[in-house]
């Protein structure tokens, strides 16, 4: 079985989806869920965010989950006593790598950073916590900087490295490039973490995993900061099905744990949403349902219940004559060949005029119109 751990950072990163605030209740509800459907770590909050959001942070902390749970951090030793505060024996301790980001927080002193680093890394240590570090703007980052950067970090005691595509300016084969050459430096893991500004989100974390980072960062939905993070759901999905790994997470929950953040979040899910979206297993067109009804593998990429969905068939502008028959059917109803075009013209008429694929009750209200009209 190949080894990747996930690292959701729903409750962290999607949080900061602009307009997105759960409360102490919805926290507590999505880490139950990630932690039962085998989720193997969680980074919860930020601590120094103040009372409240420790309160939350606590609360879950109190859960005893099976997952890890990770508090990010400055690096500053305020922050780190705050997560430990919380009770946490993981910290994830972040710096600003490349230099535009250092010109705009230490006004271009990266020994500053250095120092912050150092200091936070060693108080985190001394107080037997797991350290994560991440280098923010890692994909802009000088490479010999950031390299010289997480070599002292892993010296200092830092545990794994966090690789951030902060802004989503990285496509997958410059990603595999820059982490393989992190991952063939370091003795500590990689871990990966991508944002969508351009749509490769995934595409970019799936490169980091196949250049030999062990973790990735994920969140339900995609939620986070502008265009999102790599999809809990898409990254579970694709490497399950397009590598072969087996992350021991319970796929058919996924759909359950859309929905939460959905409503928790206040953000619906689009329905062509890759795994999750109500579309993506529905299928209207002709051709496709022709397929499908013989087999639909034809074209589905995994069976729907894999992810807690149910295959729907709809009759709209651009269905055919199998469909139509099939459905109908269902409903005791055989139709000529003549009829059913007259039906497939009919439904397309409707459909353009409600925008939309009918309900059945309106299919059968059509046929039985129809039917009166054939009989008079
Ligand atoms: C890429 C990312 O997602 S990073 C995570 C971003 N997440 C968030 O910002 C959400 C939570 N943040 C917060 O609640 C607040 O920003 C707090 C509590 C952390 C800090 O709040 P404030 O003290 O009001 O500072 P503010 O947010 O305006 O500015 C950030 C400060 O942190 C400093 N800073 C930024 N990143 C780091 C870092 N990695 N390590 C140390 N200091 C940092 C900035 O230089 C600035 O410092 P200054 O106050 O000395 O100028
Ligand atoms: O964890 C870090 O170091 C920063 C993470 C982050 O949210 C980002 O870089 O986009």
């Amino acid at each position: 079985m190949n080894k990747v751990l996930i690292n959701d950072t729903t409750l962290r990163d999607g949080e900061q989806a602009a307009g997105v605030a759960f409360s102490v209740e919805e926290k507590i509800a999505i880490a139950l869920i990630l932690d039962a459907i085998g989720v193997h770590e969680i980074e919860v909050g930020i601590p120094a965010m103040g009372k409240a959001e420790q309160q939350a942070i606590a609360n879950i902390v109190n859960l005893d989950l099976q997952a890890h749970l990770l508090g990010w951090n400055r690096a500053v030793i305020a922050d780190i006593q705050a997560s430990i505060a919380c009770g946490l024996q993981r910290v994830h301790i972040s710096v600003p790598v490349s230099a535009i980001q250092i010109k705009a927080k230490f006004q271009g002193r990266s020994s500053v950073v250095l120092q912050k680093l150092h200091d936070s890394i060693s108080f985190a240590v001394d107080h037997g916590l797991f350290v994560s570090i991440g280098g923010e703007d890692s994909s802009r980052a000088e490479e010999s900087f950031l390299l010289d950067l997480v070599q002292v970090a892993q010296e200092w005691g830092a545990s794994r490295f966090r690789f951030c595509d902060t802004v989503g300016i990285l496509d997958p084969f410059t990603t595999y490039n820059k982490v393989r050459q992190l991952v063939t430096s370091l003795t500590i893991p990689v871990e990966m973490h991508t944002h969508n500004d351009f749509g490769l989100a995934t595409a970019n974390a799936l490169a980091g995993i196949k250049a030999g980072a062990l973790s990735v960062n994920t969140t339900v939905n995609g939620l986070g900061e502008r265009a999102g993070n790599a999809a809990l759901e898409e990254v579970v999905m694709a490497l399950k099905h397009l590598y072969q790994y087996d992350l021991g997470i319970d796929t058919k929950r996924l759909l359950e744990i859309s929905q939460l953040v959905a409503s928790a979040s206040g953000y619906p899910v689009p329905p062509w949403k890759a795994i999750v979206g109500e579309n993506t297993f529905a299928h209207e067109s002709g051709i496709h349902a022709h397929g499908v009804l013989q087999n639909p593998h034809t074209y589905e990429p995994y069976a729907p219940e894999e992810v807690g969905r149910e295959r729907r068939l709809v009759v709209g502008k651009h269905s055919g004559r199998h469909l139509l028959s099939s459905i109908l059917e269902q409903h005791g109803i055989v139709l000529n060949q003549e009829e059913t075009q007259s039906v497939l013209d009919a439904v397309r008429q409707e459909s353009v005029e409600k925008k939309r694929s009918l309900t059945p009750q309106e299919l059968l209200h059509l046929v039985q119109t129809r039917q009166h009209s054939w009989a008079s």
